[in-house]
């Protein structure tokens, strides 16, 4: 069933799905903290000891949010792959993307993670897939592993006062820091959410790989929020962003943003930008702008 990710993933010229095709190159982007090395060494060491590892990805890209450096050590772990963020995904791409996971014979599940019930699947599956060591092992431990700002503290949050429910806590309930930007997790915490056996849950700083070698995945990356905005270039990712919603069709509006009524932008006809692929070229070609800047739109123009 490969063929189902190539579909997806390549998809190219047509630009079908949630991921675009992009040539590889363009530019490395470096963007690495200095605490993610040392969280990437303590994540592989708890790893080891885990007896599940929940690989929290956006449902957006999930291809593009996985780590690819932790691939290798999660793949041979007991593993689901929570695809978070749903409610931001496009609705009719989830069952290829499940359908895509389960031909890979992998556990995965679309969730939202503010969502109670969402939540709950997910617990459930991780009782069913402990559960000959649920039995026997007095105390388990599963780790939520992710890039960064995939939503892997607000899942935990929420995992946490469910199993209150069932497990109450004495004072007040111990919570994972939320934010909306990159890097608010820097530190393993854990959080239990079961007495016998003792189950508890791991939450880790989002951690990518040193450097990510195509600028497509950078784009895609700062689009979802996982890679600061100005590590990428805040113009690149808004020409990029421009450049998806038109290769699609996007009915949206700012295709008038320079209207004539235009007050406070005074343009004329030749500087007014139509956010058209094609265009977009030439104007940059005309600039002699850099040959990384260039790659991006070329393909997907093409
Ligand atoms: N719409 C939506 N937003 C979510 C969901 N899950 C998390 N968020 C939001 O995404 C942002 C990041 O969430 P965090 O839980 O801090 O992400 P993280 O993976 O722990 O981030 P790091 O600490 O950078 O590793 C927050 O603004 C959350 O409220 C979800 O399922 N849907």
């Amino acid at each position: 069933m490969g063929f189902v990710r190539d579909a997806i993933v390549k998809k190219g010229k047509g630009i079908l799905l949630g991921e675009m095709a992009f040539a590889k190159g363009g530019g490395n982007i470096n963007w690495f903290p200095g605490h993610m090395a040392a969280a990437t060494k303590a994540i592989r060491s708890r790893l080891k000891v885990s007896d599940l590892v929940i690989e929290v990805r956006d449902a957006r890209i999930p291809i593009t949010s996985a780590n690819q450096e932790l691939q290798p050590m999660l793949a041979g772990k007991r593993r689901i792959i929570a695809l978070n963020k749903k409610d931001l995904s496009n609705p009719n791409l989830m069952p290829k993307w499940i359908q895509y996971f389960e031909s890979c014979k992998q556990d995965c599940l679309p969730l939202n993670a503010h969502s109670q019930s969402s939540v709950q699947k997910l617990l459930d599956l991780v009782e069913f897939k402990l559960k000959e060591k649920i039995s026997r092992e007095p105390t388990l431990l599963v780790m939520v592993v992710g890039v960064p700002n995939v939503g892997k503290s607000a899942l935990i949050n929420s995992v946490h006062r469910i199993a209150s429910f069932r497990f109450p806590v004495q004072g007040k309930l111990k919570r994972a820091t939320v934010g909306p930007l990159p890097g608010v997790t820097q530190d393993i915490a854990g959080y239990k959410i079961a007495q016998r056996p003792s189950i508890y849950v791991l939450d880790s700083p989002g951690v990518l790989v040193p450097s990510i070698a195509d600028v497509e995945t950078g784009l895609k990356l700062a689009l979802a929020g996982s890679v600061k905005d100005s590590v990428v270039g805040e113009e690149r990712i808004a020409e990029y962003l421009l450049a998806v919603l038109n290769t699609r069709g996007t009915p949206f509006h700012w295709k008038n943003l320079f209207s004539s009524e235009s007050e406070d932008l005074q343009l004329d006809e030749s500087s007014k930008p139509t956010y058209d692929l094609k265009n977009l070229l030439l104007k940059r070609s005309s600039k002699q702008k850099k040959k990384s800047d260039m790659v991006y739109i070329e393909v997907l123009s093409g």
